[in-house]
């Protein structure tokens, strides 16, 4: 077995590794790469890289996927990385902490097996009945903060994500909500470097993987959409090239690419949270719309018994509509354009 096999137990690859064990853990294991820098495995879909020289207060990446267990593009994308890694082609200059989320529901093909993992952080899990995802909320809390000891520099996050529905802006960023926080300008750089080039900004506390980062880590953190959901191997990585070469630079840490007269990803923000409130909520958008679908003025998007809402006096348009979650949970986002 090659040295770096040991790693995944002579599975192939992480992928691999980590979908023979599923929900099952694995004792930690560290490898001195042979290119330099350890990459220690913590358990099941979770690698440590180490570069050798002192790094406490050098910048350090989360890179996470997976979260969601049928949004495949971008796991495919992760373990693309970690391959290269484990075979010399990429040469980390920076800390890394690398992420399969919920190795279950990826067996599973499902967002998720018994509760939505990405609604789960930020302490959310307590207030749930045990299941593997409570757990991995909760282990994956544990995870991100003994990094962030470990490296106290700028920190990043990424969590990489492919949406239900097809979208009129295929790429797109999510910031989520902090005080008195907005995206720094290397941020949008690095948004448009990797195509991406539309950027929402939340509007309230959310219980994501990225709020968590962001507001107990202090961590520049985005969810990444790249595009629809597919099955493994039907996933077109052209697609996100463009984000597999910005996140190589960032991991050699090389300088970003001076500015090219691209446009800076086109801002929005939140209007209005669609939230599921029971028996009586009748949702008014049809299961094909895509998102970023503009609705003018005056339409009812959603009512139930007692209230509902109604598009303001601009157009807005409908983000992640969906009307299949439980009671409580967002059903879509209505945005707009930011002044
Ligand atoms: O397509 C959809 O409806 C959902 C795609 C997805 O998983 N999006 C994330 C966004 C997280 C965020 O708001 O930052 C999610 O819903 O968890
Ligand atoms: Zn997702």
């Amino acid at each position: 077995m090659l040295p770096a096999q040991t790693l995944f137990d002579g599975h192939g690859d992480w992928l691999a590794h980590t979908l023979t064990l599923g929900g099952q853990s694995c004792p930690e294991l560290p490898l001195a790469l042979a290119a330099g820098g350890q990459l220690q495995r913590l358990d099941t879909g979770l690698l440590h890289y180490q570069p050798d020289h002192d790094a406490t207060d050098a910048p350090a990446l989360i890179l996470s996927a997976g979260i969601h267990g049928n949004e495949t593009a971008p796991i495919e994308l992760l373990n693309d990385l970690v391959d290269d890694i484990v075979n010399g082609r990429l040469q980390p200059a920076i800390p890394l902490l690398l992420i399969l989320g919920n190795p279950p529901a990826i067996i599973a093909a499902e967002r998720f097996t018994d509760h939505n993992l990405n609604r789960l952080f930020c302490g959310a899990w307590q207030a749930y009945p045990d299941c593997y995802e409570t757990r991995r909320a909760a282990q994956l809390e544990a995870v991100c903060r003994a990094f962030r000891k470990q490296h106290q520099g700028p920190l990043r996050h990424y969590d990489l994500h492919t949406a239900i529905r097809p979208s009129r802006r295929e790429k797109f960023a999510l910031y989520p909500f902090v005080e008195d926080r907005q995206p720094p300008d290397p941020e949008l750089a690095f948004l448009t470097e990797a195509g991406i080039g539309t950027l929402l900004l939340q509007h309230g506390h959310g219980t994501t993987f990225s709020s968590f980062t962001a507001e107990q880590l202090d961590a520049e953190s985005f969810t990444l959409e790249l595009g629809k959901v597919h099955p493994f191997g039907q996933n077109d990585l052209s697609r996100i090239a463009g984000l597999e070469s910005a996140l190589t630079r960032v991991i050699r840490n090389e300088p970003a690419p001076r500015v090219t007269g691209d446009q800076p990803p086109e801002i929005f923000e939140v209007v209005h949270e669609i939230l599921n409130t029971g028996d009586h909520f009748r949702f008014h958008i049809a299961d094909d719309v895509a998102n970023f679908t503009e609705y003018p003025p005056g339409s009812l998007i959603w009512e139930d018994d007692t209230t509902g809402y109604r598009v303001g006096p601009e157009p807005e348009a409908i983000v992640f509509p969906n009307p299949r979650v439980p009671v409580g949970h967002r059903v879509g986002l209505m945005v707009r354009r930011k002044p």
